[in-house]
């Protein structure tokens, strides 16, 4: 059988250890045996299969979604899985839902923006998921301006209370996930106005449903905003309506790690910075960039397996046509990707530690590093959610037509994928935050303080002092310039850190010789890709500009025949994959075939509708009423 037999032969071809590989990937040996485990688990739990899932209508879906969700919490708690057991089980259910803003927001925000006493109140009662929460802070006139938010929350002496309310239509809630038709509380985001007077936006902990009987508390009006973009995929998430009419909230429910409001109404600014009401973005962001690679390696898993297994022209002398992954061109668009799910992957694990760290120097009162932390998160999370969005795109392609059914997985992780691109914060709204920060950098150059961390390189540019002097004919009529800017400086992070993983001590046959194929190969796909901006700044030259091409394609023949095991190495189930093109078995074309016949609409031979709408033009009955 061709697939079987392909797939088995190019992993007897692999020339590196593709067991240590697996290792490199998942960060450590813990971390590959835990998401082993558990990802084990789940693909072989009957509740959690997905197959049917593009089918469904939108209220059998969801339906199925709490299912899986409520099951998913069971086998939690009677397994006792870990913390870090448990986000994987969530990671391999593989379908988004209310669980992911509770656990990877509202969490996070309690813990992040409110005091000692409000984390023991709270933290028990979400950790029991006796309260399941949401993050609500964007508004249907307001998402990427956080500052233009309009609900109010208005401070009432005489009860000692806030009065959480939606002033105009915009001020609705709009967007934020499980809370459509989950969430029993939400961390909303709105003007904090104390004696009439504006102190900007805050965090406060609403309770929106009955936890008797689920209903919309008095004054909340609450529902789904409706079907997003592609058939299962975010469908699964209830994101939600919100609007509050004069509802009343404890004062202690007001998040104050930042500023706190005493009884008597007074606004006391704590030593933190303002910005920390900002910190679950900073965290999520965070995520969002180890996920992408996760996304990416997924789409490229696929499109790689099926280019060894697909075989078109190219008749051989042994009979059989050529594989299309032997075309360069495939290589050329292929190989790039892999390599981009490596860098990323590494990068996504850089920024866990940078995260870590600016955290920990948090508590110890060092603020120092939060812009700078906030500048890596908002651009890398902008720059691998791009590629990677693109890039699943691309790997649908490269499976040609199969590629665009639904059975061969991509379709619905591209429509799961791209609002990557959006929530989280708007790509381009994040690069410019970016830019901000490098002008900010460079106008310091000269005044003694030192650039460090992601912009020491900066100290080293002579020319930087002059683009200063041109961004100040201001920023926004450069703004175009200034993002592909804020890539470019995100995109010497990427590779820089991909080095900095190849100094480490990187133990297995071959292993660390791959890891600098695809190293080099993401470096020099990048120059190639901005090739005129190399050239025409004189980073290069003309001939480097074609050794380096020519280095590319030396690189792809390295990579080809470790290119199963290097995806072999991501260590996915065909569960996960939910894939028929990227089976690890390869068997490809029995299981299209057999995946056709399931289609509902292959229930009947004859279709339904054929009386009323084909039989009438077969028969020229509506020919012949015109004549
Ligand atoms: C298991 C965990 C994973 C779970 C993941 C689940 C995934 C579920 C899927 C989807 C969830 C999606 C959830 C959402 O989308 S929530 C809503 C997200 N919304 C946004 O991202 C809004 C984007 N907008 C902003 O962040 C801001 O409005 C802004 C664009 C940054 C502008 O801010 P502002 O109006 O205050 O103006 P400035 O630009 O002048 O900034 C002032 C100074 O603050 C600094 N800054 C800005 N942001 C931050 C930050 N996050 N941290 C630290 N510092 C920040 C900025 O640099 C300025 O500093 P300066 O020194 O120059 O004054
Ligand atoms: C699937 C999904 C899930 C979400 N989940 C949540 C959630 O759980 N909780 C929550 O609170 N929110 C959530 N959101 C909302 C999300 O965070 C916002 O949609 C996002 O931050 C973008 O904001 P916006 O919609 O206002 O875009 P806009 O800002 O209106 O963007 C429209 C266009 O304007 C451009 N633009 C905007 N400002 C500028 C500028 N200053 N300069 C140049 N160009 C600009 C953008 O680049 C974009 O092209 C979710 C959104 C999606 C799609």
């Amino acid at each position: 059988m061709a697939g079987f037999d392909d797939l088995a032969s190019e992993r007897s071809k692999a020339q590196f250890d593709v067991e240590e590989m697996k290792v490199i990937w998942a960060g450590s040996r813990h971390t590959l045996e835990v998401s082993d485990r558990i990802s084990r688990l789940v693909a072989n739990d009957p509740v959690f299969r997905k197959d049917t899932r593009t089918m469904l209508s939108r209220k059998d879906l969801f339906k199925n979604t709490l299912r899986k969700a409520a099951h998913a919490w069971k086998r939690i708690i009677e397994l006792r899985l870990s913390e870090e057991e448990a986000a994987e089980l969530r990671f391999y259910v593989d379908e988004p839902a209310f669980m992911d803003l509770h656990w990877g927001m509202f969490i996070p925000t309690i813990k992040g923006q409110g005091t000692e006493e409000q984390q023991q109140k709270w933290l028990p009662l979400a950790y029991k998921m006796k309260i399941i929460g949401c993050y609500a802070q964007t508004e249907l006139g307001h998402g990427s301006n956080v500052q233009g938010l309009e609900t109010t929350a208005t401070f009432d002496p005489q009860t000692d209370e806030f009065i959480i309310h939606s002033p105009t239509l915009t001020s609705s809630k709009w967007w934020p996930g499980g809370l459509g038709k989950v969430s029993t509380h939400a961390v909303v985001y709105g003007r904090l106005i104390i004696d009439s007077k504006d102190y900007g936006v805050n965090g406060f902990i609403v309770q929106l449903r009955s936890l008797d009987d689920h209903l919309p508390l008095p004054g909340i009006t609450i529902g789904d905003i409706g079907m997003k973009f592609g058939s299962g995929a975010y469908n699964t998430m209830d994101n939600g309506v919100l609007r509050f009419d004069h509802v009343r909230i404890p004062r202690d429910q007001m998040l104050m790690r930042v500023s706190q409001v005493t009884r008597e109404g007074k606004l006391v600014q704590s030593n933190v910075p303002w910005q920390l009401v900002y910190g679950t973005m900073v965290y999520v962001r965070q995520k969002i960039v180890s996920d992408a690679s996760c996304a990416l390696s997924r789409a490229v898993c696929i499109a790689t397996r099926y280019s060894a297994v697909r075989r078109q022209f190219g008749l051989q002398s042994n009979g059989i046509e050529t594989q299309v992954i032997d075309y360069k061109t495939q290589q050329s668009r292929l190989f790039p990707l892999l390599a981009s799910a490596y860098a990323f992957r590494f990068v996504g694990e850089w920024l866990k530690w940078l995260y870590m760290d600016v955290n920990q120097r948090l508590q110890a009162s060092d603020f120092s590093t939060l812009p700078e932390a906030h500048a890596c998160t908002a651009g890398l999370k902008s720059l691998t959610t791009s590629a990677t969005a693109d890039g699943i795109e691309e790997c649908r392609k490269l499976c040609g037509g199969h590629g665009y059914l639904c059975s061969s997985g991509l379709p619905e992780l591209f429509a799961v994928y791209i609002p990557a691109c959006t929530y989280e914060g708007d790509n381009i709204v994040l690069l410019l935050q970016v830019a901000r920060f490098l002008i900010k950098t460079v106008s310091q150059l000269g005044s003694g303080k030192e650039p460090v961390g992601t912009t020491v390189y900066m100290g080293r540019v002579e020319q930087l002092m002059q683009c200063h002097c041109a961004v100040q004919k201001g920023f926004l009529e450069l703004s175009a310039d200034l993002v592909q800017a804020a890539v470019a400086h995100c995109q010497l992070i990427v590779v820089s850190k991909f080095i900095e993983k190849l100094q480490q001590d990187i133990p297995g046959k071959g292993v660390k010789g791959q890891l600098e194929a695809l190293c080099n190969i993401y470096a020099l796909f990048i120059l190639h890709k901005h090739l005129g901006d190399f050239l025409s700044t004189g980073c290069i030259t003309p001939k480097q500009a074609s050794l380096a091409n020519a280095q590319l394609r030396s690189l792809y023949s390295q990579v080809r025949p470790n290119a199963i095991a290097l995806v072999d190495a991501f260590n996915y189930t065909d569960h996960y994959l939910s894939s028929v093109l990227g089976r690890y078995d390869g068997n490809v074309y029995p299981k299209l075939y057999e995946e056709a016949w399931k289609d509902p609409l292959n229930d009947s031979v004859v279709p339904d509708g054929y009386q009323e709408y084909i039989q009438p033009i077969l028969k020229q009955q509506l020919r012949n009423a015109r004549l």
